[in-house]
């Protein structure tokens, strides 16, 4: 039996020699020594270990004890504008949330307002990561116990995905085969999955219902088709529970002012219609630049479908209450009225009080004239319909979250979390 120290009953005059008034090493004595060296670097291994795992489980970890009937939602991409918003809805709720951002398009700061917002232990967590890299996707999964996923993560700029199309590709088929892939080694089941409006291209006739051909016309909305495929075919082959949800243009921000649209100002050339309004509002930039006035529409503008961020999560939770194993649900998310930039640009002026000055540009590349939704299959199997059908309502609601946030979250690459 390996020797650990010195035994109590060893007399200490044994402990070393002397000859001619030197003291030398008694060799027991060195054995000794080495025995409490072995002795005491085994104590700081253990109690490494220990330390490790109590870490764990206090951050990276803190869901590992599945509570019986509150289910943990992994939200990819929660840091960004639709993703956090629906952080907020499910955080009161009472769900447990775990958020994956890698924080190239979304904000830490509003991370830290949901943070804040739910400080409890367990309620939410935040991990920063890349759903490109296996590794890391492979220790979230691994380390939690996931009910459900909702993946919003995403590039989402139609002008941009036709700068830079593999981007688009990359980004938006990658991650959902990432996420797929994780979810099936572990056996999370339900997927909650953000496509677009995008995917059915410019159909002649309108309403779009979720029977419309999809004919994607620009690399956002054929990477997003590419996905919804991908998740179909997957599905086909598991006993997974699945919703696609096709929204429309989202705009609004939470009515208590604590979340709001912050895109990263290095793409403001890319940026949404809704944030080009409040920049221009802001006179962060000179004017509304209009893209394009000569297109087939009673005014030459564009006609989208407007659907407020509130009214989309609440579609999310619906959707996530109504998911069945083995089936697959696919909605449109809109409000089933079609309204052309002008007619935005005017509700931005009301609702911000400022004459918003607008510049009529040429058409911008993969924008479609029209489309707005028939949003009555949502309607008669989740029991949802959007609430918010007042445009300069919730570009009010909106714009006091601008006003009040001329910078946004304040320090949006703050990654050092
Ligand atoms: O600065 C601008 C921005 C936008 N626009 C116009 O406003 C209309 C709406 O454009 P947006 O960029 O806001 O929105 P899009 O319709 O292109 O796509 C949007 O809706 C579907 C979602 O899935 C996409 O993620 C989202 O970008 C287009 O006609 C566009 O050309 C401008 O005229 N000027």
């Amino acid at each position: 039996m390996l020797n650990l120290g010195r035994s109590r009953t060893q007399p200490r005059s044994n402990r070393s020699m002397s000859f001619g008034g030197m003291d030398y090493p008694d060799p027991k004595k060195k054995s000794n020594f080495v025995g409490r060296i072995i002795w005491v670097a085994a104590f700081i291994v253990i109690f490494i270990m220990v330390l490790k795992l109590s870490t764990n489980f206090n951050s990276a970890c803190p869901f590992s004890h599945h509570e019986p009937g509150v289910m943990h939602v992994l939200v990819t991409g929660g840091a960004g504008y639709i993703g956090s918003h629906a952080t907020l809805r499910l955080l009161k709720d009472s769900y447990r949330v775990t958020i994956v951002d890698n924080l190239s398009r979304g904000n830490l700061g509003a991370v830290k307002v949901l943070q804040a917002l739910f400080p409890e232990a367990g309620r939410l967590q935040f991990i920063y990561a890349d759903l490109g890299d296996a590794k890391s996707v492979n220790k979230i999964f691994s380390e939690n116990s996931f009910d459900a996923v909702m993946h919003f993560a995403a590039v989402a700029y139609v002008g941009e995905s036709t700068l830079d199309p593999l981007k688009y590709y990359r980004n938006i088929t990658s991650n959902t085969l990432a996420v797929l892939e994780a979810m099936a080694t572990y056996g999370v089941k339900t997927l909650i999955y953000s496509s677009t409006c995008a995917t059915y291209g410019e159909p002649e006739k309108m309403p779009i219902t979720e029977e419309t051909l999809q004919v994607p016309i620009n690399p956002y909305g054929k990477a997003k088709k590419m996905a919804e495929d991908i998740i179909l075919d997957f599905s086909k082959k598991s006993d997974m529970a699945v919703m696609i949800l096709r929204y429309f243009n989202v705009i609004g921000s939470d009515p208590e002012g604590r979340l709001g649209e912050a895109p990263r100002p290095e793409l403001r050339e890319h940026g949404r219609i809704s944030g080009a309004c409040f920049d221009a509002a802001r006179t962060i930039i000179p004017g509304l630049k209009v893209r394009g006035s000569d297109y087939d529409t009673p005014d030459g503008t564009c006609i989208r479908d407007y659907i407020d961020v509130t009214d989309l999560v609440d579609a999310h939770v619906k959707a996530l209450e109504k998911a069945e194993p083995r089936k697959v649900g696919i909605y449109n998310i809109g409000t089933g009225k079609g309204r052309s930039v002008k007619e935005f640009v005017e509700a931005c002026k009301k609702a911000t009080g400022v004459d918003i000055k607008v510049d009529y540009l040429p058409r911008r590349p993969g924008d479609y004239a029209r489309v707005y939704s028939d949003p009555s299959k949502i309607r008669q199997e989740l029991n949802w319909t959007a609430q918010y059908t007042d445009l300069e309502e919730s570009l009010q609601i909106a714009w006091r979250w601008q006003k009040s946030h001329l910078y946004g979250y304040g320090t949006p690459l703050a990654v050092s979390y």
